[in-house]
């Protein structure tokens, strides 16, 4: 069973007893929140993560959520991708199409992936736009209190950095405030060549969740959430920087992820 509670800044932080648990909230939440939106405004609009995260929506293809969910009113994009042909190992477009996409039936013309055969810079420019075309026919929602769009759900995974997306800790990429989409050369984390949703895309949605498993993840979960010294708190952690202006954040990880969080050590 999650250990669930809500930091009064930080958002609402799930802890899981191991990863099938994780998986099933996780797909659940996913299910409910697509069925809102889908009421709310006649579509879902999703944007991935690379990483583990896939892997953890896995149960998504398998029954109940396969047949429960209105597949035909989704619409995939990418919080971040990296800039690779679409075919290749490195691509978060394979990775979705692979283990979830080609899984289901979301309409292809619905799967909003980047241009690769473009320059990261081109490729983060012509993805804005088609961004911006799908906001103009009010696919995308535009949101009430910034001039970016509302996804309804934005799925982060989350580096022992405490990147996310491809924003990097002390990276010019979290400065970035004009832009919807904006590329780096520089990963740290390779591939080099990246495109990647801005700080006020992510923090623009209506809803957020960061998910992270692994000890080695322990440190970064604990600064992005728990409250810290003046010193820490003014790190460049990249997750503590997701902070919805009124959309929901919700934190799913296991219990090795979460052991060093404050609220957990004095749970156990
Ligand atoms: O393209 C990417 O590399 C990802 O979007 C990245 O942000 C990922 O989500 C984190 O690095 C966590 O990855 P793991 O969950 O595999 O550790």
């Amino acid at each position: 069973m999650a250990l669930t509670w809500t930091h009064k800044d930080r958002g609402e932080i799930r802890v899981h007893e191991n990863l099938e648990e994780l998986s099933i909230d996780l797909v659940d939440y996913i299910a409910e929140i697509s069925e809102a939106s889908i009421k709310e405004h006649g579509a879902f609009c999703i944007a991935l993560s690379g990483g583990s995260l896939i892997n953890l929506m896995g149960k998504l293809v398998e029954p109940p959520f396969n047949k429960i969910v209105d597949w035909a009113k989704w619409y995939v994009f990418w919080a971040d991708e990296r800039v690779v042909g679409k075919n290749h190992d490195d691509s978060n477009y394979k990775l979705a199409k692979d283990n979830l996409l080609s899984k289901v039936n979301v309409f292809p013309r619905h799967i909003c992936s980047i241009n690769d055969t473009v320059s990261a810079e081109d490729a983060a420019t012509e993805y804005e736009f088609a961004i911006r075309q799908m906001v103009k026919t009010r696919t995308v929602t535009a949101s009430e209190n910034s001039d970016c769009p509302k996804f309804d759900l934005i799925l982060l995974g989350m580096g022992s950095d405490g990147h996310v997306a491809s924003l990097f800790p002390n990276h010019p990429a979290l400065e970035v405030k004009d832009d919807w989409v904006t590329f780096l050369t520089d990963s740290p984390k390779p591939p080099p060549e990246r495109i990647t949703f801005t700080l006020p895309v992510i923090n623009s949605a209506a809803s957020v969740v960061v998910v992270a498993t692994g000890e080695t993840k322990a440190n970064a979960v604990h600064l992005a959430i728990d409250d810290l010294p003046s010193l820490e708190s003014s790190l460049s952690l990249p997750a503590r920087m997701v902070q919805p202006s009124s959309g929901n954040l919700i934190w799913f990880m296991d219990k090795p992820a979460g052991s060093k969080l404050d609220g957990f050590k004095f749970s156990e």
